[in-house]
Formats: C-alpha cells, sequence, structure tokens
C-alpha cells in the first residue's frame, strides 16, 4: 500500500518585508499564487524512515532527517506517538533552493500522505499547525490556490481569483540560501526606517479580476535587490524577459528562480524559446496559476 500527493511550486505575486524582529523572523505580506510546477511525494511502509528522490536536481536534495519531507513525518508520527517508519519518495520537478517552495512543497505532500496512510485523522486545523512548525510557506503548500499570508507568511487567507494567469520560470545555474537573503535584505536596509508590511489593494483587485495587465502593473518583491546583489547576473534574465514580450519581470520569493508573467500562453512559448536562447539561464519552464494545493492523486 503506498499513498501518493502532488504538491504545486509557488510564485509570489507581492512579496512585502518588514524590519526583522526579535526571534530573527521579518513580519511579511506575502502574496502567493500556486502555479502549475510539482513535486510528487509517495509514502509507503517501511523497517525504518527512507527517504529518496529522482529528479534534475536531486542530487542537491538531502536525504537526511533535514529533508522537509521526513521532518513533516516525524512530526505527525511524534503526535499519534506511532514510529515514522516510512520510505518517502519524492519524484522532484521543482527547482531545489530556487525560491519556489519546493522543500515545502514536499513537507505538505508527506504530511498530507502519512495522515492518509496511517490513518491519522489530523483534522485540516492540525495539518495547518504541523505546517506552520515546519516553515513559513508550508501551510501555503498545502492550501494552494492564491492566498495572503501574514506573520511569518503562516497565516494565510484565501484570496479570491478571476481567471488564470500565465508564466515563464527561468531556472539558474545556483541556488541563493533564503536565510542569506534575508540577512542581505537587514544589511541593505541598514539605517533606514523599515514601514510594516501591507498587501496592495491594487494587487488584491487585479488577482480578484484576473487582469494581467493590472497584476503586472502592481507585482512587487521587496527581497528583490538582496536576490540581485548577491547573483547580480539575475539582471541579464529579467532583461532578456522583458525584451521578448512579458508583462513584467521578478524575483521568485528569495529567488534565484526568476518570474514572467504573460498575457497569454501564447506569449509564454514565445519569451521561454527567447529565454532558452538568451543564455542568461539553466532551464526555462511555463505554468499557469492558481492552481490547487497539495493533493492525494
Ligand atoms: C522567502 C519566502 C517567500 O515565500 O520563500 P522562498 O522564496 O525562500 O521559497 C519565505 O518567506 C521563506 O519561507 P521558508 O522557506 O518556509 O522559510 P523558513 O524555513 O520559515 O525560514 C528560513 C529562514 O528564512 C528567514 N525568514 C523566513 C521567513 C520570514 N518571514 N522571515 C525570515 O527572516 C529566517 O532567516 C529563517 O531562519
Ligand atoms: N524536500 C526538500 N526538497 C528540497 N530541498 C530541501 C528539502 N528538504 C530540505 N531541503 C533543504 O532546503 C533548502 C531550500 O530548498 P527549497 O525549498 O527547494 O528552496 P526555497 O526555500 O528557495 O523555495 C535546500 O537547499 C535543501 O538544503
Amino acid at each position: 500500500m503506498s499513498v501518493t500527493v502532488r504538491v504545486p511550486a509557488k510564485v509570489n505575486v507581492q512579496l512585502a518585508v518588514g524590519a526583522a524582529r526579535p526571534d530573527g523572523y521579518h513580519d511579511l505580506a506575502n502574496v502567493f499564487l500556486a502555479v502549475g510546477l510539482y513535486d510528487e511525494v509517495t509514502v509507503s511502509p517501511a523497517d525504518e524512515l527512507r527517504v529518496t528522490c529522482e529528479g534534475p536536481d536531486a542530487d542537491q536534495v538531502p536525504l537526511d532527517r533535514g529533508n522537509l519531507a521526513a521532518r513533516a513525518a516525524i512530526a505527525l508520527a511524534e503526535r499519534r506517538g506511532i514510529a515514522p517508519t516510512v520510505h518517502l519518495h519524492i519524484a522532484k520537478d521543482i527547482p531545489v533552493a530556487g525560491g519556489m517552495a519546493g522543500g515545502s512543497a514536499d513537507g505538505a505532500g508527506a504530511l498530507l500522505a502519512c495522515n492518509a496512510l496511517w490513518n491519522a485523522g489530523a483534522s485540516r486545523a492540525e495539518l495547518l499547525a504541523i505546517c506552520a512548525e515546519l516553515g513559513s510557506d508550508v501551510p501555503f503548500s498545502l492550501v494552494g490556490g492564491a492566498a495572503l499570508g501574514i506573520g511569518r507568511g503562516e497565516r494565510l487567507t484565501a484570496l479570491e481569483t478571476g481567471g488564470t494567469f500565465h508564466w515563464v520560470f527561468a531556472m539558474a545555474g545556483r541556488g541563493l540560501s533564503t536565510p542569506a537573503v534575508f540577512r542581505e535584505f537587514d544589511r541593505l536596509a541598514e539605517g533606514r526606517e523599515i514601514p510594516g508590511p501591507v498587501a496592495s489593494p491594487d494587487l488584491l483587485e487585479a488577482l480578484a479580476k484576473g487582469d494581467p495587465e493590472a497584476l503586472a502593473a502592481a507585482v512587487s518583491n521587496d527581497l528583490q535587490p538582496a536576490a540581485l546583489s548577491l547573483f547580480p547576473e539575475l539582471a541579464d534574465t529579467l532583461d532578456a524577459g522583458r525584451a521578448a514580450g512579458a508583462l513584467t519581470a521578478l524575483v521568485s520569493g528569495s529567488g534565484p528562480t526568476t518570474a514572467f508573467l504573460v498575457r497569454d500562453p501564447g506569449t509564454a512559448e514565445k519569451v521561454a524559446r527567447a529565454l532558452r536562447g538568451s543564455g542568461t539561464c539553466r532551464t526555462v519552464r511555463t505554468a499557469a496559476g492558481p492552481v490547487a494545493g497539495a493533493t492525494v492523486v
């Protein structure tokens, strides 16, 4: 017997970042959109906890108890007083350390899959609480769609979307560490007053209307200057996508994946072709959102 869960990647259409908190985290107004690039997590009974991974980035994924899928299985097992003796297999298509929440997706996927395999009966609220313990982005991987995350990004409110948005994603030749990007944000912010993060009303309206031009005019990412400071070549990728006809170009979350919002699937293919030919990135993918969160398949 095994259970497989499919979990989408995310792009942050707004990432407003406040000042560093005493606990080291930053308050956010984080507007997430789940997009159709997926990892699949399969759990099956085993003699001991084991993690395996396949996919183009598999060699960069930790296979020990630090893997978010393993941490999720352990967290649920501890709550039920059982042993987390499962084999977790990750079919990974989301770039690693790319700012698209791939590890978070695997954490949410493993949690949902173990809950089903063990018949553990965790409610949606309990699953969300465990997700929030695992990481700031993990609750969103469970719920998907579009949502505003406040606090560390873990306190979610679902957002209305009036249509499908089409995207091109350019994956970079190396990853960026999320804590390092937040540290660089703090360094660049030194001596400046950082306002409290708030969601943009124009952006929420553009999402609700399903209007890509209005969304393009409203997207923002406060971590982008920090990501560019650590990875200056990303500016060339952003320029290449803009020149090819993207409505807007931005860094996804803490990067280094770059995201290009386009009007329609045809433009997505055109921008993807131009980015592939630009020599400024490793791989290029197209994906649309919103899509559903973690789902048993
Ligand atoms: C930046 C974002 C945007 O969605 O995602 P990525 O682009 O990395 O995918 C998230 O805030 C990342 O969320 P996640 O990757 O779950 O981070 P966590 O494990 O909770 O935290 C990792 C580290 O990031 C920093 N961190 C994270 C969230 C937050 N609100 N403030 C922070 O300062 C802290 O240094 C923390 O130790
Ligand atoms: N299941 C997992 N998949 C990918 N990375 C993981 C996983 N579990 C833990 N990690 C660790 O988390 C780091 C951040 O990974 P990831 O979630 O892919 O990126 P991001 O936080 O930029 O969205 C990786 O470099 C890796 O060391």
